[in-house]
């Protein structure tokens, strides 16, 4: 039998043309009116396409967050922001969301990005969750925390003595370096038990704390440009270092020091060269623990983990103490108060001593409030089963996402939201009320790993500073403090720093001895 001969030829451009046209219309007429989410309020063209939010992450510079809470102004507390997501807006629904119970993805289209997919706080999947999180859990456990207080003491100390060597001085010095450093020296002496020096730096390495903000930048053009991080990473090391700022720089040689200190740690407990008084670090507890498959304790994880646990820990903790001391330094009422409260214990108070103290806790939960861990929302998924929202049913499997610092902003949960009031948290009322729905910290399965360390820092750190010195500020206002955009973390309108004269108060006896020594 004779075949057919096979005509081919190549469309026109009008066809091509046709073609992509008819493709996209189908796309948009199948996100709009047949999607599982096409019957949700919301705009249409947020529903048609993510570059919405690419637009107000790259163009309007992590914009998103308030383009959602105007959205749901007019469409109402539960919104289509996206072809994919929901997002709402109603605190009592935040313990719904964020729960312990049941299973919860995180949504993979927004942690991917940041390159630690192998980390516990990227982690997409619920059950590989909850075995990377096991051993963490009892690491940055209470007990564990304030058992090793002396850490933040000692780094405290060391940031007094610094600050007090420019005590009138006539010379200001960038309060927000000098915080950044001391949470990264806890932090890395925490959890790696290594000195990371930053308090010993002339500038407190401020250009690593401006890299940590700046790669929050990245993370919004990385989730609508998916080729932009490989091509970067791709460039050889010789290039970014020798065509990157400062920042860049001090960057790569963080992750250099992140690498060797990782390999050097999990080298000597392979070969049982460990220092037996050395404190264990966290990588020991990740090594040996029983939840944890041998693929889960490979190099690449392992310091997946760890660049990720010193981001968290960062500039999270750095950013609150800068709200505390901002606004405590120009308040004075709300810091005689303070200083009053103090009074009443010894010069240098134990963790859970400070913890009894009601107005200083009032004064972090409020710093909390203004600052908590994102600007972002946080999206979750239930994976096997449908979720409820009143009368709305969301499909299995649909992000659902709601965000702190909006919620922390409501005025129907506290009342004039801008202002810095510690006096809210001092009403039982107020305080049962928020309970639900104060979560600087996130709640559920993913909340904060590090939330008990975070405290250590806050209670004692603020606790001497504001014992020890006055600050004035030099041109520093809200603009330096107020949440401004969405880096994932919390981004400010100006990034360089408060700057501060610094007068000591009277030489402390931990001050005084420091001195000595020296
Ligand atoms: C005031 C300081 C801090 C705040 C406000 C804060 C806030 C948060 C928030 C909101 C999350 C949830 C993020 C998400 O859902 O994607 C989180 C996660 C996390 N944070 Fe913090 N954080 C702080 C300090 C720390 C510190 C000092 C550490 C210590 C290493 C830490 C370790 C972690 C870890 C490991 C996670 C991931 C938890 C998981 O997914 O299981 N954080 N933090």
């Amino acid at each position: 039998m004779k075949t057919l001969p096979v005509i081919v030829h190549t469309p026109s451009w009008q066809q091509f043309a046709a073609i992509i046209g008819i493709y996209f219309a189908t796309v948009i007429f199948y996100r709009l009116f047949l999607h599982p989410l096409a019957r949700f309020p919301g705009p249409k063209l947020a529903a048609v396409t993510r570059y919405v939010e690419g637009y107000y992450d790259v163009v309007r510079g992590g914009q998103y967050t308030w383009k959602i809470a105007e959205m749901h102004k007019k469409y109402g507390p539960i919104i289509r922001i996206s072809p994919y997501e929901l997002h709402v807006d109603d605190p009592a629904y935040f313990e719904k969301l964020f729960r312990q119970d049941g299973r919860w993805n995180k949504y993979w289209w927004s942690y991917e990005r940041f390159a630690a997919k192998h980390s516990t706080v990227f982690c997409v999947e619920h059950d590989v969750h909850r075995r990377r999180r096991a051993p963490l859990n009892a690491f940055f456990s209470k007990a564990n925390v304030a058992r090793r207080q002396s850490i933040v003491r000692e780094k405290t100390n060391k940031l007094c003595y610094r600050l007090s060597q420019c005590s009138g001085s006539g010379e200001t010095v960038n309060l927000s370096a000098a915080v950044g450093a001391l949470v990264r020296d806890v932090a890395m002496e925490f959890i790696l038990s290594r000195d990371f020096h930053n308090l010993d730096m002339d500038d407190f390495n401020g250009s690593i704390g401006a890299i940590f903000q700046g790669s929050g930048i990245m993370w919004r053009i990385c989730k609508h440009i998916p080729w932009f991080r490989p091509v970067i990473n791709a460039l050889p090391r010789v290039v970014t270092r020798h065509t990157g700022d400062e920042s860049g720089r001090a960057f790569l040689t963080f992750r250099k020091q992140l690498t060797e200190i990782t390999s050097e740690i999990m080298t000597s407990i392979a070969t049982n060269s460990c220092d037996p008084d050395a404190p264990r670090t966290v990588i020991h507890d990740i090594l040996a623990s029983s939840t944890l498959p041998e693929q889960e304790k490979t190099f690449e994880r392992v310091y997946d983990e760890m660049g990720a646990l010193t981001g968290a820990a960062f500039e999270t903790t750095a950013h609150v103490m800068r709200i505390i001391l901002y606004y405590l330094y120009t308040q004075p009422a709300i810091l005689s108060r303070l200083r009053a409260e103090l009074a009443t214990l010894t010069t240098e108070p134990r963790l859970n001593e400070l913890e009894q103290l009601p107005y200083l806790t009032a004064v972090l939960m409020e710093g909390l409030r203004l600052g908590p861990g994102n600007a972002t929302r946080m999206a979750r998924i239930a994976p096997d089963r449908d979720l409820f929202y009143e009368n709305w049913r969301i499909p299995a499997g649909t992000p659902v996402g709601m965000t702190t610092i909006l919620m922390h902003m409501d005025p129907r949960v506290y009342p004039e939201p801008e202002q810095f009031q510690p006096d809210r948290w001092m009403d039982a009322d107020v305080r049962k009320k928020a309970d639900k729905t104060f979560a600087p910290f996130s709640r559920g399965t993913r909340n904060c790993g590090g939330m008990q360390l975070a405290w250590a820092e806050l209670y004692l750190g603020i606790a001497a500073l504001v014992q020890k010195f006055d600050f004035t500020f030099d041109g520093a206002g809200p603009k330096d403090v107020i949440c401004a955009s969405d880096r994932f973390i919390i981004g400010t309108e100006d990034s360089s720093g408060i700057k501060a004269y610094v007068t000591e108060r009277g030489m402390s006896i931990a001050t005084r001895n420091m001195s000595s020594d020296r």
